[in-house]
């Protein structure tokens, strides 16, 4: 099977999720996603009181090889059993998710475009770009109700790593993008990603390599 592979980067609670949901589910069974987010390393060897100081926005904290390593994979027609996290606890949870080669791999994650070996692999490469406000009141409202966080400890680490490592790593990695949408709600880049989608599946399906 021939794929196509779609990298979604920006900024915490910029909309990369919200985009990348929205595509999946117009296409249903054509696209997998792979999340970046999911390859945080465990910290199962460390205690919660030290795993809340971790700085998880620089490229250290991921296993990004496995990533590579899983992508390839996918893109080879294979299956893979992707690690799944738990923000809650810090680290990664016990249980694996077995996800299916499909004609279109969509992946997703802040420093995705901070990797050569990421880039390579991409056929296109989307940035999504939101104002530095709306992120981090966004990201507010998502890790109380989703991760399981407080108010002074999203503060605290918004001020300590998040903001710093957006500037020094995920920013710059604009510049690498071959689209740069504004908003992960954006209509227009939706619009224009459907019908590049399903322009390549169809053009696959009539060469059947799908
Ligand atoms: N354009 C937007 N307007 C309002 N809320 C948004 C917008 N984009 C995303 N959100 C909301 O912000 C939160 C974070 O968005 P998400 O797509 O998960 O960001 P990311 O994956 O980049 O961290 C979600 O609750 C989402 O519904
Ligand atoms: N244990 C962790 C691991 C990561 N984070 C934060 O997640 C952000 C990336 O995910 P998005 O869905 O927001 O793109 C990143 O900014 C990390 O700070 C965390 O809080 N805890």
């Amino acid at each position: 099977m021939k794929s196509i592979v779609i990298g979604v980067a920006g900024g915490s609670g910029s909309g990369k999720s919200t985009f990348t949901n929205r595509i999946k589910k117009y296409f249903g069974d054509d696209v997998v996603v792979l999340y970046h987010d999911n390859y945080y390393r465990s910290q199962d060897g460390i205690p919660f009181e030290q795993r809340v100081t971790v700085n998880y926005d620089h490229p250290d904290a991921l296993e990004t090889d496995l990533m590579v390593e899983h992508l390839k994979k996918l893109k080879a027609g294979e299956s893979i059993e992707c690690p799944v996290y738990d923000f809650a606890k810090n680290t990664r949870s016990s249980q694996v998710l077995r996800i299916d080669p499909k004609p279109v791999i969509l992946v997703e994650g802040i420093l995705l475009l901070a990797d050569p070996r990421v880039r390579e692999l991409l056929d296109i490469k989307v940035y999504v770009e939101a104002d530095a406000d709306e992120r981090i009141l966004r990201r507010i409202s998502r890790d109380v109700e989703e991760r399981g966080r407080d108010m002074k400890g999203i503060i605290n680490q918004y001020l300590t790593t998040v903001k710093p490592m957006h500037y020094l790593y995920v920013e710059p990695t604009r510049a690498k993008a071959d689209v740069v949408i504004n908003s992960g709600k954006n209509d227009i880049a939706f619009d224009l990603f459907v019908s590049k989608i399903s322009q390549i599946l169809r053009e696959m399906k009539q060469e059947g390599l799908s």
